[in-house]
């Protein structure tokens, strides 16, 4: 593989599986410093390609002493490159450098009070007595390896912080990666600037210049296919491609029938029109509503459309000669998840859109923004000129409408949910609150209630208003919106939209609940 497109300055972060290892990530993108996080069991010849300017050891589960503790070959403190060891990563570079780990009487969990001994560069500009930082241990340094000395402690963990400074090797046992450590950032600024002397030159302006030439360099006169849904990372795809190969990129979008109000006409808008971009658009809704007919398991639906995605886009790619290559919006948090020292997790739901397409069809993939995180990727799109509409859109599920009309999916209860779906945007963009939640919709749920409207009794539809907040997607707890918002909503829905006497707010928050209802 090909860094140094990428960046000269880069950091390799090794994975011992703890949750917080995308943050460290995070935290040192945030400094404008390339990073990339590997399973901890890279192996040396691989580092050494890499080519780091310094080795982040994040933490993890597991103890030292376990019989299948996770371990690195020692040959890694002896490449000269400067090391950082967090938690776990610190007593497991003290174990294997000759000091003693023990279980701790008392585990440490949550907010500690550090006090700095020897002031190193590693806490330049940071308090020396009474210092904030998050802990999340139950075993700490019993000795130190030969060579290193003490430059913290706290009330539980004599050694809360060592370094040989010599090698350039620096271990820390609390998270400075974690908002609950303010100091963190100092810290490991101080690693990255001081210890191992990155520069801070990782933008997404130079991200875009290098990508550009990188597809050049790769797709020569061939021909790219992209799967266009205009949600964030297909959009920024596309518009990347377009910088890059201009009419050798063909887009393809397909209407399933489940898509939001005049969505088709926007993203033929934009792309055809704005940005004039090759763009197909596929008429697919009665295929789409006649396989689902009938079907009301939520496993089912998602299969079905995944499904027909694939094999409308080989139908169409069929039509296309001349096409080598794939084009994905893969974000680095689906290839650390595939990379992930973590085994794999449990399916709650099946999201795959497009996502069987590269086993089917006989194209190379091209990922552009596989080393991206989400919020990386709409600073790309604003670098590369799309409108901020499309950049800070809510996410939007390959199958759509589909999974938030609860039960069978029919033309009438599409008209409803899209009548309702539309409303809610409407008047959540009135009152500027789009862009504080996550996410907002409505869901139309499978029973009626009685209700009295002009003196009739009516017997009919229910709408579940769903509005989140969240950072990720992976937790999200319901947005505390205003009432007067909602009451407006909820009226509106009633008195426009045929066949819905009814409107209630989800409260649940994710988990245990998850954002969309199936
Ligand atoms: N209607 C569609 N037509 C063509 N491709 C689609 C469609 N819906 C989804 N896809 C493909 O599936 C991929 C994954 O969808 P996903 O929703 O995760 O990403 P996105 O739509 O690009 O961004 P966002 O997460 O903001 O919605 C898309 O990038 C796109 O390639
Ligand atoms: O591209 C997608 N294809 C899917 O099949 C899919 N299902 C859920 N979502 C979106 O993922 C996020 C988490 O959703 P859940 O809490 O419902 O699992 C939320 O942002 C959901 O909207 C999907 N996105
Ligand atoms: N967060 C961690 O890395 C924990 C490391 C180790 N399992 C301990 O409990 O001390
Ligand atoms: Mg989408």
């Amino acid at each position: 593989m090909d860094w140094d497109h990428l960046h000269k300055d880069r950091i390799l972060i090794l994975d011992f599986g703890s949750q917080y290892t995308q943050l460290i990530a995070r935290r040192i993108r945030e400094s404008h410093v390339y990073c990339e996080i590997h399973p901890c069991t890279m192996d040396p010849s691989s580092v050494r390609a890499f080519a780091p300017k310094g080795i982040v050891l994040s933490g993890g589960p597991s103890s030292v002493h376990d019989p299948d503790a996770p371990m690195v070959d020692k040959e890694l403190f002896e490449l000269g490159v400067p090391v950082l060891g967090i938690c776990y990563g610190m007593q497991l570079l003290a174990h294997l450098l000759g000091g003693r780990v023990e279980k701790a009487e008392q585990r440490e969990y949550g907010p500690a009070v550090l006090q700095v001994d020897e002031p190193t560069v590693l806490f330049q500009d940071i308090e020396r007595e009474d210092v904030r930082v998050w802990m999340s241990h139950g075993d700490r340094i019993l000795s130190l390896p030969p060579g290193f000395r003490t430059l913290a402690h706290s009330d539980n963990s004599p050694v809360a912080a060592m370094a040989d400074v010599e090698r350039s090797i620096y271990a820390v046992q609390f998270h400075p990666e974690v908002a609950h450590t303010p100091c963190g950032r100092t810290l490991l600024d101080n690693f990255l600037f001081q210890i191992c002397r990155c520069k801070p030159t990782w933008t997404m302006r130079s991200f875009v210049e290098s990508s550009i030439e990188a597809v050049r360099d790769k797709v020569g006169r061939d021909r790219v296919l992209c799967a266009l849904s205009g949600g964030v990372d297909s959009s920024v795809v596309a518009v990347l491609l377009h910088k890059a190969i201009g009419d050798q990129l063909q887009c393809i979008f397909v209407n399933n029938g489940l898509l939001r109000k005049g969505e088709a006409e926007t993203v033929e808008r934009v792309f055809r029109d704005h940005f004039e971009i090759n763009l197909v658009t596929v008429d697919a809704t009665d295929l789409f509503l006649g396989r689902l007919q009938g079907v009301t398991d939520p496993e089912q639906k998602r299969k079905i459309i995944g499904n027909l995605f694939i094999e409308v886009f080989e139908k169409e790619a069929a039509k296309l000669e001349g096409t080598r290559y794939l084009a994905q919006g893969t974000l680095y948090p689906d290839v650390i998840e595939s990379v992930s020292f973590k085994g794999p997790s449990a399916t709650i739901k099946t999201h795959h859109n497009v996502g069987g397409l590269p086993e089917r069809m006989q194209l190379e993939l091209i990922e552009p923004l596989r080393e991206l995180f989400k919020d990386e990727v709409r600073m790309v799109g604003r670098e590369l000129g799309l409108p901020e509409r499309i950049i800070m859109r809510h996410p939007f599920p390959g199958p759509g409408l589909a999974i938030r009309i609860i039960g069978e999916v029919t033309p009438e209860r599409l008209r409803i949910l899209r009548e309702a779906d539309a409303i809610v945007l409407e008047e959540l963009e009135a009152a500027n609150w789009y862009d504080r939640v996550w996410q907002a919709f409505a869901v139309l749920l499978p029973v009626r209630s009685v209700g009295v409207m002009g003196d009739e009794r009516t017997y009919e539809q229910v709408v579940a208003l769903r509005a989140v907040e969240s950072v990720d997607a992976m937790t999200a707890d319901w947005a505390r919106m205003p009432y007067q918002l909602m009451a407006r909503i909820s009226n509106r829905i009633i008195n426009e939209v045929a066949g819905v006497n009814r409107v209630v707010y989800d409260i649940s928050s994710k988990p245990p609940s998850t954002i969309e209802w199936e």
